[in-house]
């Protein structure tokens, strides 16, 4: 934990799902809760929510056309998700390696020690959500946290900093 406060400024968020393949399972889901900490990720937020439908479509716009998109947006809006804020100094890059490739085959393949080769279902029932860039990020991060401020989180980081001398 301290190591990721000594240098505040390199702090990078993402926002993280936990889907309901995984929610369900709470061997699962805590086994995912463990690798973000074990990982040394900053948990800065965290909610649980049944996801509505609408804002489903929304958050998964990119997708509308692609085969796979109404059963995405039916899952994942069929039982309760797990959302984090979470920061390292890598988190965007950092969270979808420890997460794998998207589809499960894949992942069981080439890293299957990644969450999605260890705990992905199907192709869309594969475990986890992350961010892939720092624009979806903030986007991401604000359908979720909507009264979070990115500006007053590091701003608060350093203040704690400069109270703890560093
Ligand atoms: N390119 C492409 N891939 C498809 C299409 N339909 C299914 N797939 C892929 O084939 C896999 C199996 O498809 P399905 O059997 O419909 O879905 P499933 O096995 O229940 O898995 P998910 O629906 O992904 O949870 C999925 O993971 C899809 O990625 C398609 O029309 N085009
Ligand atoms: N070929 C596919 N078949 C079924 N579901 C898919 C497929 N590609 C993507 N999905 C679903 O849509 C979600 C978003 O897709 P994408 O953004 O491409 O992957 P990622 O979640 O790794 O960023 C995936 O996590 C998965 O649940
Ligand atoms: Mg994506």
């Amino acid at each position: 934990m301290t190591s990721i406060l000594r240098s505040p400024q390199a702090l990078q968020l993402t926002l993280a799902l936990i889907k309901p393949d995984a929610v369900a399972h709470p061997l699962i889901l805590e086994a995912v809760h463990q690798q973000i900490l074990s990982n040394k990720f900053l948990i800065v937020r965290m909610r649980e929510l049944l996801w509505r439908k609408e804002d489903c479509q929304k958050f998964y716009q990119e997708h509308e056309g692609r085969f796979f998109y109404q059963r995405l947006v039916e899952f994942m809006a069929s039982g309760p998700i797990r959302a984090y804020i979470l920061a390292h100094k890598d988190a965007i890059q950092f969270w979808r390696t420890l997460m794998g490739p998207t589809r499960v085959f894949r992942a069981r393949y080439v890293a299957p020690d990644s969450i999605r080769g260890s705990f992905g279902l199907t192709d869309t029932r594969n475990t986890t959500h992350g961010s892939d860039s720092v624009v979806s990020a903030s986007r991401e991060i604000a359908a979720f946290f909507p009264d979070f401020s990115e500006q007053r989180c590091q701003l608060l980081t350093l203040l704690l900093l400069s109270s703890i001398g560093r």
